[in-house]
Formats: structure tokens, C-alpha cells, sequence
């Protein structure tokens, strides 16, 4: 298969991407992940994505094609990234606790500099469990929920948190491989 980058600094894409058997190069090039005025979460997360996978491509001295990818939690419409501070997780656990979320994750493919990525979001429906006070804190304090978009990792110890799921773990966690393999199916093949 075409070898391919993916422009992302997150390890869990890295391990997902690898599930696929695809051979892979790591390019870092970060952008600015404002949410513009007036942008709807379904804009956003598609917008970032292939802002990732457009930057990482033009970092690049002979590129290849190039994936990037944004994760995001959306509860009532509200989009919420990765925590900032504990005051913020706390915010964040309140409004995720006893109810269902969605995680839209998008992921896209640069395949040159002048044309927009070819991309696909994909939504997963996530319910929590009513979580208590002790709960939150406690988790907070394991370091594992700063980096992660709504403050949980549902591959980690957040994972006890989670009733059940509708729609794509992978994508949830980062990468949707089924999706994914199929932007990378539309590649040719090495010659
Ligand atoms: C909801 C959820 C998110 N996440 C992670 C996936 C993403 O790495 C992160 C969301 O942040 P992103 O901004 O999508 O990605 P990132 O900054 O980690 O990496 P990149 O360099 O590719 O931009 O949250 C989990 O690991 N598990 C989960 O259950």
C-alpha cells in the first residue's frame, strides 16, 4: 500500500492508524483550533480536520499523501474540546453525567496543495452514567482526562463511565477505521 503521513501528535491515532496495516510517516504541524464565530460543531470538526491534514502536507519537503483528524464532544449543541483547567473538567463532567452525548470525530486526506482534502465525519452516540462528585475529582487527579476532547478517554479509565455506545469506538477514541480505510482505498497503489 502507499505509504501515507498522518499529521497528528496524538498517540492514540498513531496506534489506530497502525491497526490498519498502513505504512506511515509522523508529521506535526499545529493550527490554530479557534472556533469561529457562529460555527456549528458538524463545520468545526470538518474544518479542523482538514486544516490538519492540509498543514501537515505543505510541512512536508516530498509529500505524501497526508490524513489529519479532529475529535470533539458535543452535548446540546455545546462543542466541547479538551479541558483547560479542573474548574473546566468539573464543568465539562456535569454536563456529561447520567445522559447521552455525541463525538464527532472527522478525518481527512490531502492529496495535494491546491484541492480541498477529501473528509468524512462520523457521529458516535456516547451515554454516561450518573457520575459523583468523588468520581470527578478522582479522576481528574489521574492526569488521564487533560488531553482528551470532553475530558474522558473512553480506551482508559473513563471507560468505566460509559453505559454504552452507539456508532464507532474507533472513531470515538480518534480514528475511524472503517472510514479512514476507505479514504486510503481511493489512493492508487505504489508503483
Ligand atoms: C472522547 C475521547 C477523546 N479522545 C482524544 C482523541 C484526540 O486525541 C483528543 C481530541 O483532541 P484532537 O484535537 O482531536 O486531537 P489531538 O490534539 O489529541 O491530536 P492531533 O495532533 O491529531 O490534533 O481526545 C480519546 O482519546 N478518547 C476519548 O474517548
Amino acid at each position: 500500500m502507499t505509504a501515507v503521513a498522518l499529521a497528528s501528535a496524538s498517540p492514540r491515532r498513531r496506534e489506530l492508524l497502525a491497526q490498519l496495516g498502513v505504512d506511515f510517516v509522523v508529521v506535526q504541524a499545529p493550527i490554530d483550533e479557534s472556533v469561529l464565530p457562529g460555527e456549528n460543531a458538524a463545520d468545526y470538526v470538518l474544518r479542523l480536520a482538514k486544516a490538519k491534514a492540509q498543514a501537515g502536507f505543505a510541512v512536508q519537503a516530498q509529500p505524501l499523501p497526508t490524513l489529519g483528524a479532529d475529535t470533539i464532544v458535543v452535548v446540546d449543541g455545546e462543542i466541547l474540546g479538551k479541558p483547560q483547567d479542573e474548574a473546566d473538567f468539573l464543568r465539562m463532567m456535569q454536563l456529561l453525567s447520567g445522559r447521552g452525548h455525541q463525538v464527532y470525530t472527522a478525518v481527512a486526506l490531502c492529496l495535494d496543495a491546491s484541492n480541498e482534502p477529501q473528509a468524512v465525519t462520523v457521529a458516535t452516540d456516547v451515554w454516561f452514567g450518573a457520575l459523583t462528585p468523588a468520581q470527578m475529582q478522582d479522576y481528574w487527579h489521574s492526569g488521564e482526562p487533560a488531553d482528551k476532547a470532553g475530558g474522558y478517554g473512553i480506551q482508559g479509565l473513563g471507560g468505566r463511565f460509559i453505559e454504552k455506545i452507539h456508532g464507532s469506538y474507533f472513531a470515538v477514541v480518534g480514528l475511524p477505521l472503517y472510514e479512514t480505510a476507505a479514504l486510503l482505498a481511493t489512493l492508487p497503489e505504489a508503483s
